[in-house]
């Protein structure tokens, strides 16, 4: 059985991008969210680390990362789907709600479906394969809804409207599918119960570049409509389409928490890591980070990224805190005197290096 510990009290800003855009309290905060994994053999597997974050309705915040820095165990862990080896420390607020406390019978009762909804990364594997889209769009809002008996096929097909699965596709099967009419079921399954927290998980993965932008233009019209969404994607393309905030996760730990704007166009990224994420898109030279992630059971004392970190110094033997929204002893500088960069979208096969300070001592 998940081992839960040490609860916090909600979320308690630490910078000035740690806050969601809105003015009212946050639909969901992270306070110091931990995850571990326990081992048979060997050291605990520290999944997520200290993850402080918030998210408001309304809002739609990316979280990006490589693969396997814990981007999927965090959203798990918000909807209470860990494994048994996992342990949980600090707090995830959804409304009075803490998540990572609450029993299974409360989130299977009260949160999965209907305050948070999770827009599955493998879509069609997701959907029951015997069943048509109607069948299982019908049986989710007799679950979720009060919706009377005879007016569940007119329910069925206006959830599927809400996320824009055509109506004359609603018998079909999840294998008779195009992979973006298979993610339109999904999302419509994850909207039937009005969650205001949408958890979309890799939901452009597989997709051509079209149908990535027409998933996410749909994502965002749920964000416009006061969904609090939060979007775990390797797709910085699609993060800047979709995101008013980026949180970059290395090894566990959000490393930068910027201003979408900001982070894709001036200043750009101040952490190395996630300048290095931008640098390695083709659109901006093609330049992939020197060497590999640390295996998360075995990872480098202080900074992770250090030991890829052509910044490093002897300062980063120590773990630095996340200040301004930053997690980075040698930042780049957060100054508007930085010149301004086109958004990525506008951008053509720009070759120049990242702006970075010309004297190591400033980062
Ligand atoms: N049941 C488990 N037991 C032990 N370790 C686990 C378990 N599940 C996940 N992990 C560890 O957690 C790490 C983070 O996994 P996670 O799936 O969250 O990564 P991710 O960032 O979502 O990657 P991807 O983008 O590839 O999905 C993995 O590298 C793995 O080491």
């Amino acid at each position: 059985m998940t081992d839960r510990t040490e609860r916090t009290e909600p979320a308690s800003p630490t910078g000035p991008t740690d806050r969601g855009a809105g003015t009212g309290a946050p639909l969901l905060a992270l306070d110091r969210m931990s995850v571990r994994f326990r081992m048979p053999r060997g050291p605990y597997v520290p999944a997520v680390t200290d993850v402080s974050l918030t998210l408001d309705p309304g809002e739609c915040v990316a979280l990006v990362g490589e693969s396997g820095c814990g981007k999927s165990v965090l959203a798990s862990a918000l909807l209470g789907l860990l494994p048994e080896n996992a342990e949980t420390a600090g707090a995830a607020h959804l409304g009075e709600l803490e998540l990572l406390g609450a029993d299974e019978t409360e989130l299977a009762r009260r949160v999965r479906g209907r305050r948070a909804g999770l827009i599955p990364q493998s879509p069609a594997a997701h959907l029951t394969p015997v069943r048509t889209v109607r069948s299982q769009l019908t049986e989710v809002v007799r679950e979720l809804t009060d919706t009377p008996r005879q007016e569940l096929r007119a329910a069925a097909e206006a959830a599927a409207e809400r996320a824009a699965f055509p109506a004359d596709h609603l018998d079909r099967y999840p294998h008779e599918l195009s992979g973006g009419l298979a993610q339109r079921a999904a999302t419509a399954l994850a909207l039937v119960g009005g969650p205001p927290l949408l958890l979309a998980d890799e939901p452009t993965t597989g997709l051509d570049r079209d149908l990535v932008e027409r998933t996410v233009d749909e994502l965002r019209r749920q964000v416009d409509d006061g969904h609090g969404l939060l979007m775990i994607t390797h797709d910085l393309a699609a993060a800047e389409r979709i995101a008013d905030r980026v949180a970059v996760m290395y090894a566990g730990r959000i490393v930068e928490l910027a201003d979408a704007a900001a982070f894709f166009g001036a200043p750009g990224p101040r952490h190395p890591y996630a300048r290095g994420l931008l640098d390695a898109l083709p659109e901006r030279g093609f330049t992939p980070i020197p060497g590999l992630p640390p295996e998360l059971g075995a990872l480098p004392p202080g900074c992770a990224f250090a030991p890829r970190c052509t910044y490093a110094t002897a300062a980063c033997a120590a773990v630095p805190a996340l200040t301004a929204g930053v997690a980075c002893h040698h930042p780049a500088p957060a100054a508007d005197a930085v010149p301004p960069r086109q958004p990525l979208k506008q951008r053509t096969g720009e070759p120049g290096p990242p702006q970075q300070p010309e004297s190591a001592d400033v980062r």
